[in-house]
């Protein structure tokens, strides 16, 4: 499912926060949304979820987002937070289950088929040994891989995914996006993400859209929006940008020593 934005503006008790954000992303890309703190990703990506009040339009195949009824649209998008708050009492079983509530029929019990789904998703993400853990006991990166689960076990043709890999460790974080590629690679799920990670936001997405101050800075390919120069001037930072030999790019921070020369 084709995802656009147009002209979307969003913020807090009427002050503006992202502004006149227009981007289109295709079936089966991968967008990152990436910027300092503060720049307004996580709000651009609560206005597509219908999470914070929004102007301009929201367009899923070219329909506005706002014709879908409830149901269908929660077959339609996925999202997951960066700070989930998680009911108290669950096990991650029942939990994740609730990612298969849009696609139950009215008053009816989760079937076979959900059920199989959230045995998959878990040990995909590797829970299934904690499937049975109260929620609240989980690591906070158990707890994560519990949120993303869920919005996986959704099944929607859009992932909103703010800041996923939070807290995961660095194999079950790569473990997590080859899963997500694979799902946008096989089935043409649509990913808009946001990643404080330019090294795996450039290995991943195919397009990189650069927010600072709630404003559009750059979009492009990582290679285009990844340079010493957009880096340093949007998030003050002093990086190298080394090229691997298949084209990929590796943020690296560089520190001035100021040692004296020999
Ligand atoms: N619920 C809220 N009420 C008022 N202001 C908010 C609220 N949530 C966020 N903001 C403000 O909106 C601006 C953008 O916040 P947002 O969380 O979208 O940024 P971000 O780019 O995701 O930042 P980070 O990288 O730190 O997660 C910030 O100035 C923030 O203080």
């Amino acid at each position: 499912m084709k995802l656009g934005l147009v002209d979307v503006a969003a913020g807090y008790r009427g002050r503006p926060v992202v502004e006149r954000v227009s981007v289109e992303v295709g079936s089966g890309s991968w967008l990152a949304v990436i910027g300092p703190n503060g720049a307004g990703k996580s709000t651009l990506l609560k206005a597509v979820a219908g999470l914070v009040g929004r102007t301009g339009e929201v367009l899923l195949d070219d329909r506005a987002i706002g014709s879908f009824g409830h149901r269908e649209r929660a077959r339609a998008v996925g999202y997951s937070p960066q700070t989930p708050a998680l009911p108290d009492g669950l096990t991650v079983t029942d939990y994740v289950l609730l990612g298969r509530t849009p696609h139950l029929r009215a008053l009816a019990r989760e079937s076979r088929h959900d059920l199989d789904v959230v045995t998959d998703v878990l040990a995909r993400l590797d829970l299934a040994a904690l499937a049975g853990r109260q929620l609240r006991t989980l690591s906070g990166g158990e707890r994560q891989r519990a949120v993303l689960a869920r919005v996986l076990a959704q099944q929607t043709s859009v992932l909103l995914l703010d800041e996923p890999t939070t807290g995961l460790d660095i194999g079950h974080a790569q473990a997590l996006l080859e899963l997500i590629d694979r799902l946008r690679k096989e089935d043409g799920t649509t990913v808009v993400s946001t990643l404080h990670d330019l090294t795996l936001a450039a290995q991943y997405a195919d397009r990189l859209l650069l927010l600072d101050g709630g404003r559009v800075a750059a979009t492009g390919t990582p290679a285009q929006v990844l340079t010493p120069e957009l880096l340093s001037r949007h998030y003050a930072a002093t990086v190298a940008v080394l090229s691997t030999p298949d084209g990929g790019r590796v943020v690296t921070p560089v520190r001035s020593t100021g040692a004296p020369t020999p």
